[in-house]
């Protein structure tokens, strides 16, 4: 198993001068081999610009961020995507609309430089729970929760050991949110994943994460587990404010 993620002393600004945003302020984070941490916060305390930072969607950071062993730079090689996949939360915007599950699966494939494509997008299929039938569907032919499982699809086909997931579930109906987050939480122990993952939502973080950094205004006020989470031993103010605002979703039995 590979080494999971190290961020130390993170700091990501957007624009210059007057208009400079510090969205994110000396954060240091680590996610072992084969953990699932979960970042929460409320709206625009820098949560998402971590994701980016990390896939190189954004470059203007400072810091160090490290993915199984490697120190990464301003870019990414191809091969960060082999390690290193994200699913994001809408699945409506992820897919092309005019390309076929069979299309979206096999470019990956492709693009990956991955033989035998045929018998990997029937099995990718299966893995996420949707089988053969869907292989030629296109994407107004599945509802949100189907969506969400071709796009988990096609961030398995790398093979990564790492998954960025950005609010996978908080786009879809209550009813289908539970079945994606078993699906990840299924695939992370068959695959033996590596988990960060964005959410408003504790139930869910409390789903799927053994530990849980809070964000507030750029900063990680606390570290905590899922199970001082749900037996509400939050140290800080702020997380305190964040459990009672969600009260009565932190379960123990989610
Ligand atoms: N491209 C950008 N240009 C300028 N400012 C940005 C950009 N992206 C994010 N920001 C700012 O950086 C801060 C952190 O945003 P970020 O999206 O990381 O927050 P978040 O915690 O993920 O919020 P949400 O839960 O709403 O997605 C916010 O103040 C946001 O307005």
């Amino acid at each position: 198993m590979s080494d999971g993620i190290v961020i130390d002393q993170l700091n990501v600004w957007f624009g210059q001068h007057h208009d400079r945003v510090q969205a994110v302020k000396d954060v240091s984070l680590k996610v072992p081999a084969g953990a699932s941490v979960g970042l929460v916060g409320e709206s625009g305390s820098g949560k998402s610009t971590i994701l980016r930072a990390l896939t190189g969607l954004v470059n203007t950071w400072s810091g160090t961020l490290e993915v199984a062993g490697e120190t990464l730079g301003k870019q990414r090689s191809r091969s960060f995507y082999n390690t290193v996949q994200m699913v994001f939360q809408d699945p409506y915007a992820s897919l092309h609309p005019r390309h076929s599950v069979d299309q979206v699966l096999s470019e990956t494939l492709s693009l990956h430089k991955l033989d035998n494509i045929d018998g990997r997008i029937v099995s990718l299929l299966e893995d996420v729970g949707l089988g053969r039938q869907f292989r030629f569907r296109y994407p107004h032919q599945l509802s949100g929760g189907q969506r969400q499982r071709v796009a988990i699809a096609r961030a398995l086909a790398a093979e990564p050991s790492i998954l960025l997931l950005d609010e996978p579930t908080s786009a879809l109906d209550v009813s289908v949110q539970a079945e994606i987050l078993n699906l990840l939480s299924d695939l992370r122990e068959q695959r033996q994943l590596t988990y960060l993952m964005v959410s408003h939502n504790l139930a869910v973080v409390g789903h799927l994460c053994e530990s849980v950094a809070v964000m507030q205004s750029g900063e990680i006020v606390e570290m905590l587990s899922v199970e001082d989470l749900r037996s509400n031993n939050a140290t800080q103010p702020y997380t305190r404010e964040l459990l009672t605002s969600s009260l009565g979703y932190v379960r123990s039995d989610i």
